[in-house]
């Protein structure tokens, strides 16, 4: 295992922090290495086995940048049939979902505490995912900050890869901007199809919860654009 220890002691940071906030309940009895050992994963030097990962074997979800783990908890509380993997760096957000998903007993989740592109690229086998989501990633609006966006080409060829044919890439942003270069970007790709017909933003689905991010859209007074495509790798 890489950096066991790192992990526990990040960790650690993280139960300071949440107790901190006064928001580690369950967990806080429980403990956070055990938290850990039933919801995180750790990074093996070469591939995760997924199917050795889940209680069940089922089509899986991927979740990067969740956050405070609003979406990704809901979700997986309320489609008990997928299996759902989040991939954050954020550690308080981390801190708080294997609480919360404790308390649950959540038997369908997991967290991964790493950067998602070296994650993808350096321990997921080709064709692991059913579906992909990316709910109101860092917007970067600066100008000479865009280069940092995760949506660009190669992130898409990555994604491609990882999720299977026919699989699904769910985006959604409150940027304008962003939702426009994320349109392109995706229009532009060869592998991926729209689920509209032409570059037409999808309509608010039914399972996407409302995140802190959104909520914060909402008081700014800015839209929000979601994005549905297919993956068509041949
Ligand atoms: C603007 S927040 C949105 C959080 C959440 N999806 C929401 O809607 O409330 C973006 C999140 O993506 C995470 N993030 C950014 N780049 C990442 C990466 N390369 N790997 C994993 N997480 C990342 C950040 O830590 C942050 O928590």
């Amino acid at each position: 295992m890489i950096c066991a220890n790192i992990l526990i002691n990040k960790m650690r940071k993280i139960q300071s922090f949440v107790r901190r906030s006064g928001r580690l309940t369950l967990g806080q009895k429980m403990g956070l290495t055990e938290l850990w050992a039933n919801y995180g994963v750790d990074l093996p030097k070469g591939r995760i086995n997924l199917d050795a990962l889940f209680v069940k074997r089922q089509k899986i979800v991927l979740e990067v940048g969740f956050g405070n783990g609003d979406s990704l908890l809901e979700m997986a509380i309320k489609i008990p049939d997928r299996n759902f993997l989040g991939i954050e760096v954020y550690e308080a957000g981390i801190g708080r979902l294997i609480n919360e998903a404790y308390k649950h007993q959540l038997s369908n989740l997991k967290i991964i505490k790493a950067d998602a592109v070296e994650v993808l690229t350096n321990h997921i086998k080709d064709g692991s995912f059913n579906r992909f989501q990316l709910f109101f990633p860092d917007p970067w609006h600066k100008k000479k900050h865009h280069k940092r966006r995760i949506v660009q080409t190669d992130f898409l060829d990555l994604l491609s890869r990882k999720i299977i044919k026919g699989g699904k890439v769910h985006m959604a942003t409150d940027w304008a901007h962003y939702a426009t270069a994320m349109m392109n970007t995706l229009e532009n790709h060869p592998h991926f199809k729209n689920t509209q017909n032409g570059p037409i933003y999808s309509p608010r689905s039914e399972y996407r919860p409302i995140t802190k991010f959104e909520r914060r859209g909402h008081r700014l007074g800015h839209g929000v654009w979601d994005l549905i495509f297919i993956n068509e790798k041949t």
